[in-house]
């Protein structure tokens, strides 16, 4: 989908990250090849991290604070799956049955949502929130977009703090309720958890504590 320009011209950065009592501060540890400011070539293959962790471990709102301090874009795949409801499109309805019932929507529908959104953003920072969510999922977006992560970050959570922190989000969210956050946590152990494994057997993973987040 993207030339790969002569050389690396993309980030390849390492990151290192401090968990303290209250907050997490992100550190650019090192760069090396970095894309020169302002540098909006679509040409240019995007930086890509996908953000991982259970349903309420903070993915969204660590998301929004990565993305306004190190200037990435902020693509949330299940955002993007609602707005697909509320458009009233084609799959809409098939979209909301399956989140719903806490179950994973297929992997084509998500993936292009995430294609056409990258493609339209001019910023080559990207991160994916909450996706993917199966290894399917995880092999469908490497033969589809044709790229791997760079970097993975992980938001570990015990679940009993997950549970609390979605009953009370408050967003209205139809998923937010006691059966289907259930479902979820059964879907997020057996199918999202070997994608984690996956990307820390590559070296890929970074690990934070959710506890120790600052919202
Ligand atoms: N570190 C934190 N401490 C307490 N509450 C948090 C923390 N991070 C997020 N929250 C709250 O928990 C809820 C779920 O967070 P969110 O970022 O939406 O999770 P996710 O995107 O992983 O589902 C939100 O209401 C959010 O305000
Ligand atoms: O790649 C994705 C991302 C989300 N979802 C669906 O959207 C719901 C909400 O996901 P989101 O990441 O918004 O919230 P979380 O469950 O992490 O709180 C999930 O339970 C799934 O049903 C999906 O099928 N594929």
């Amino acid at each position: 989908m993207w030339r790969r320009p002569a050389l690396f011209s993309y980030w390849i950065p390492s990151y290192l990250w401090t968990a303290s009592s209250n907050y997490i501060d992100l550190h650019v540890h090192h760069l090396h090849h970095k894309v020169k400011e302002g540098d909006t070539s679509k040409q240019v293959r995007p930086f890509i991290t996908f953000v991982l962790g259970g349903p309420g471990s903070g993915k969204g709102t660590q998301c929004a604070k990565i993305a306004e301090t190190f200037g990435f874009a902020h693509l949330s795949a299940g955002e993007l799956l609602r707005k697909e409801i509320s458009s009233g499109c084609e799959n809409g309805e098939m979209i909301l049955d399956i989140i719903k019932e806490g179950n994973i929507v297929p992997s084509e529908i998500t993936i292009n949502l995430i294609r056409r959104e990258i493609e339209l953003s001019e910023n080559r920072k990207i991160l994916v929130d909450g996706f993917p969510r199966t290894n399917e999922n995880r092999i469908a977006f490497e033969s589809i977009i044709g790229v791997e992560p760079d970097l993975v970050i992980f938001f570990d959570c015990p679940e009993e703090e997950m549970v609390k922190r979605l009953l009370s989000r408050n967003q209205g969210r139809i998923d937010d309720n006691i059966e289907t956050i259930k479902k979820r946590l059964e879907v997020f152990d057996k199918l999202n958890l070997p994608v984690i494994n996956y990307y820390s057997s590559k070296g890929k993973l970074q690990k934070v504590l959710s506890i120790y987040c600052s919202v």
